[in-house]
């Protein structure tokens, strides 16, 4: 599905009777099957722009379209994955993928079939009873994002998912999130603050800077990208030169 921000802006409080807006006159165009990756410091409006996109935010101006239809609330198309990745504690792996199906009535035997289907994708066979509790970081955050898959969304809304990982599980989990978009063929939204993970991710940055679009830039790099070239670091520097303007930086260069 497509995706389409026009003319939005939106604030949450007022200065001297004006909007003071977080996001202000955001214009973009993503593509059908596109992976966006969205870069900036913090507070500088990633979270609302995501929040936008799911619904569960209303701009103060502006439309957000998704395949020719405005955006005015949650839908089960577009899923969404946060850093915590919030499973039912009570619930084995199994059931916390079967949950969002079951909500929607299909039959058993379907709904074993679809979670089958899904725990064979995020590599998890043999896990199938294992309670939250018991997996590793990563392992829960797969489970995550199979719970957002299983509803079968066209736009994958992800809100810094690999941010509260380790390094090794962090690139296990970028190599795997690039296995599932090519098999699945979604349209994904992907916020990080880590300007390596963007480059190695997206088929295009948007550098968000005080609530403007910055950059908008293809990564013309194919994949699976090689993180030690030249090539790949050239852009780590653009972004990150982006980024930093000469001023304190909290972006993570790694
Ligand atoms: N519900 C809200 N009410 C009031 N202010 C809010 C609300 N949500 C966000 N803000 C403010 O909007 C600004 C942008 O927040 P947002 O969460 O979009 O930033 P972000 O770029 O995602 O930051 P981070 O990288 O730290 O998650 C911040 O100044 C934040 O305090």
């Amino acid at each position: 599905m497509s995706v389409e921000f026009i003319n939005i802006h939106k604030s949450f409080d007022e200065v001297n009777g004006k909007p003071k807006y977080i996001l202000e006159d955001i214009n973009l165009k993503i593509k059908t099957g596109e992976f966006i990756c969205v870069l900036g410091k913090s507070g500088c409006g990633k979270s609302t722009m995501l929040n936008l996109l799911a619904g569960y935010l209303k701009p103060d101006k502006g439309r957000i379209i998704v395949d020719g239809v405005d955006v005015n609330g949650p839908s089960a198309q577009r899923g969404v994955v946060f850093q915590q990745h919030a499973l039912f504690p009570w619930y084995t792996v199994k059931e916390n993928i079967e949950f969002g199906l079951k909500l929607k009535k299909h039959k058993k035997s379907e709904v074993e079939k679809i979670a089958k289907q899904y725990i064979d994708m995020i590599g998890l066979q043999g896990y199938e009873n294992a309670y939250p509790a018991e997996l590793s970081g990563g392992m829960a955050q797969r489970v995550g994002i199979a719970r957002a898959l299983v509803n079968n969304p066209q736009v994958l809304l992800m809100d810094e998912p690999l941010g509260a990982l380790d390094a090794m599980t962090r690139d296990t989990m970028r190599k795997e999130l690039i296995r599932i978009w090519q098999i699945s063929k979604k349209t994904i939204f992907f916020i990080t603050h880590s300007v390596p993970e963007a480059v190695y991710l997206a088929d295009r940055v948007i550098l968000l800077k005080q609530g403007h679009i910055a950059m908008d830039t293809p990564i013309n790099l194919v994949r699976p990208r090689d993180i030690r070239s030249k090539e790949f670091n050239e852009y780590v520097d653009l972004f990150s030169k982006g980024l930093t303007d000469g001023s304190n930086m909290d972006v993570i260069v790694e």
